[in-house]
C-alpha cells in the first residue's frame, strides 16, 4: 500500500477531530478523501505528511512509518496543504527553481517541464504576488511535483480555481496516475468535483469514515424519487405523509424516496387530487450527487 494508516486519531482538547481512521490507498489509485467542512479531511492529510503528530494510531507512507525523524521518504512525495505558497518577490520560475533545488533535483529540464505542463509558460518571468489565485494554486502544484514524486497529496486542490482551472487540474491529476503512475491523495467538500476523477472515495464525517468504497459504488448510492410539484407545499406534504409516504421538500417542490410512492406514482396522483392539491408535474428522477453525499454524512 502506498498508504496505510490504521486506527489514526487526533484530538484537540475536547474534539476529536480524527476518530479512528482506517486508510489504505493503493499505488496508482486516485483516492479523494470527502467531507464537509470540519469533517478532519486537513487534520487526516496533516498526520499523513507527518506534520501533525496523532494522538494515537499509525501510518506508514510508501512503506516507511511516518514518525520524526524519517526524513527519506518525503523527497518521493509532493504535498499541497491548505494555502497555496510561493515567494511573493520570486518569479514563477526561481520559485519552481528553488523547490528543484530543496529536492536535489539536478535535470535542469524538470523545471521548464513542469512550469509548461501547469500552464504558467505566459508567467514565468512573472513575480508570484502578481499572480491570480488559480495562477498562485498552479504555481503551488508545480512546486509539489517538480521532483516527480511518486506520491501527490492535495488538500482541496480545487480552491481557488474558475471552472476552468477545475476541469485543467482534473485533467492534470488523470494523466499524474494513468500516464505517470503517480498515485494521489486529496481531499475535496465536493462530491461532483471528485466523482469523475477518483478511483476510490472514502466519505469523513465528524471525524469518522462513514462510507469507503469505489466512486462508482458511492455515485450509484444516488436514489431514485418521485418529485411532486403543487401550489401548496405544506398542505400536500402533510397530507402524503398523513398516507404514510415519507416526504422531503426542497426547492423545487416535494421529494417522495419511497418504493411505493417511485413504482405507484399514480396513486401518489389519485390521494392529492383528492385532498383538493391536484399536482402540477409528477416526475422519477435521480437523487443529485450532492444530496446523495449529504444524505451519506446524516447532514439532508
Ligand atoms: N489546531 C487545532 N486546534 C483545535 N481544533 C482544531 C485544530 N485543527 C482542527 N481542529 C478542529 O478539528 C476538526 C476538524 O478540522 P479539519 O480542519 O481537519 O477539517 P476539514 O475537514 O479539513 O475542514 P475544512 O474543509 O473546513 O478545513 C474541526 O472541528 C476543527 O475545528
Amino acid at each position: 500500500m502506498t498508504i496505510d494508516a490504521i486506527g489514526l486519531t487526533k484530538n484537540y482538547r475536547d474534539v476529536v477531530a480524527v476518530d479512528e481512521l482506517d486508510l489504505h490507498v493503493a499505488p496508482g489509485e486516485i483516492h479523494a478523501l470527502l467531507g464537509l467542512n470540519g469533517a478532519g479531511k486537513t487534520t487526516t492529510i496533516r498526520m499523513l505528511l507527518g506534520m501533525v503528530r496523532p494522538t494515537s494510531g499509525r501510518v506508514s507512507v510508501l512503506g516507511t512509518a511516518v514518525r520524526p525523524g524519517a526524513y527519506s521518504v518525503w523527497s518521493r512525495v509532493g504535498h499541497l496543504v491548505e494555502t497555496p505558497s510561493a515567494y511573493p518577490d520570486l518569479t514563477v520560475e526561481e520559485n519552481v527553481r528553488l523547490a528543484a533545488r530543496l529536492h536535489a533535483v539536478r535535470d535542469e529540464t524538470a523545471v521548464a517541464e513542469v512550469i509548461s505542463r501547469l500552464g504558467l509558460d505566459h508567467h514565468r518571468r512573472h513575480r508570484a504576488r502578481t499572480l491570480s489565485l488559480g495562477n498562485k494554486q498552479r504555481l503551488s502544484l508545480a512546486k509539489a511535483l517538480v521532483h516527480r514524486p511518486e506520491l501527490l497529496v492535495l488538500d482541496e486542490p480545487a480552491n481557488g480555481l474558475d471552472p476552468a482551472g477545475v476541469v485543467e487540474i482534473r485533467q492534470l491529476l488523470h494523466d499524474l496516475a494513468h500516464r505517470d503512475g503517480v498515485t494521489v491523495l486529496l481531499s475535496s467538500h465536493i462530491l461532483t468535483e471528485v466523482a469523475r476523477l477518483a478511483t476510490r472515495i472514502g466519505v469523513l464525517d465528524r471525524g469518522r469514515l462513514v462510507w469507503a468504497g469505489a466512486a462508482a459504488d458511492l455515485i450509484a448510492q444516488a436514489r431514485p424519487r418521485l418529485r411532486v410539484g403543487v401550489r401548496d407545499h405544506d398542505r400536500a406534504a402533510a397530507v402524503l405523509r398523513a398516507a404514510g409516504h415519507p416526504t422531503e421538500e426542497d426547492d423545487h417542490g416535494l421529494a417522495l424516496a419511497g418504493d411505493r410512492a417511485i413504482r405507484h406514482p399514480d396513486e401518489v396522483a389519485t390521494l392529492l387530487v383528492e385532498a383538493g392539491c391536484p399536482p402540477i408535474r409528477l416526475a422519477v428522477d435521480q437523487e443529485d450527487l450532492e444530496t446523495c453525499f449529504l444524505r451519506l454524512v446524516g447532514a439532508a
